[in-house]
């Protein structure tokens, strides 16, 4: 039943903020918990875009709207599977984020929506996760490009934009955030059920 509903009633559930503040961790346990695909938006970078982000460089717009239309067609392809999808990307500018939103409503996708959660997380928490990140070699992203990151970003006014919350993150691990977002997010709750 569920599996009808979702394809009936298609959605994207991007989970957004800068780096750190924990998209792919949280896009995960919700792409779990609601059996949905992941698009972590990590691995839609050009190899040169890594490497330029490993030497310290942020990216440019230029390179982030190019970037932001390779997810939409990764997006589009679960849409064309009948499968709604859970995405993990920074969705910094709000440029950006129109242009997911715009896409879906100029593909005339009947039923089909983007809603976006904005990950709120203390720059100092922040700084603690990418320096412990870049401490383990988990992840190529520097710390030193936290301030980068928090220079680009353009968080939100949810009056003035729309299909957007913002979730405040404490202590909550993961699973725990992945809550907050779905309780933050009412109108996908007809779509869907959870495990
Ligand atoms: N709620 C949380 N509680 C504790 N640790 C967390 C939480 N969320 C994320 N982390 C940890 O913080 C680090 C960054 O998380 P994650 O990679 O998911 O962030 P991100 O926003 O996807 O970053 P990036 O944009 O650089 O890919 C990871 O080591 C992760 O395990
Ligand atoms: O600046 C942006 O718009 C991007 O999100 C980059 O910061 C990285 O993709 C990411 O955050 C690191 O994984």
């Amino acid at each position: 039943m569920s599996d009808l509903l979702v394809r009936d009633r298609w959605y994207a559930l991007i989970v957004a903020g800068p780096s750190g503040s924990g998209k792919s961790v949280v896009a995960e346990a919700l792409a779990r918990e609601m059996s949905l695909p992941l698009i972590d938006a990590d691995d839609y970078h050009s190899r040169e875009a890594v490497e330029q982000m490993k030497s310290g460089q942020p990216l440019s717009d230029a390179y982030r709207q190019n970037w932001a239309e390779r997810i939409i067609g990764g997006m589009i392809a679960w849409r064309r599977r009948g499968e709604s999808v859970i995405i993990a990307c920074s969705c910094l500018r709000r440029r950006t984020r129109d242009r997911f939103r715009t896409y879906v409503n100029e593909a005339r996708m009947v039923g089909g929506q983007v809603a976006i959660a904005w990950l709120d997380v203390k720059p100092e928490v922040l700084k603690q996760r990418l320096e412990a990140r870049e401490a383990a070699h988990t992840h190529f992203f520097p710390a030193s490009l936290l301030s980068s990151q928090l220079d680009a970003a353009e968080p939100p006014d949810t009056k003035a934009e729309p299909s957007i919350v913002r979730v405040e993150v404490g202590t909550e691990p993961p699973d725990g955030v992945a809550d907050l977002v779905w309780q933050a997010m009412p109108q996908l709750h007809p779509f869907a059920m959870r495990s």
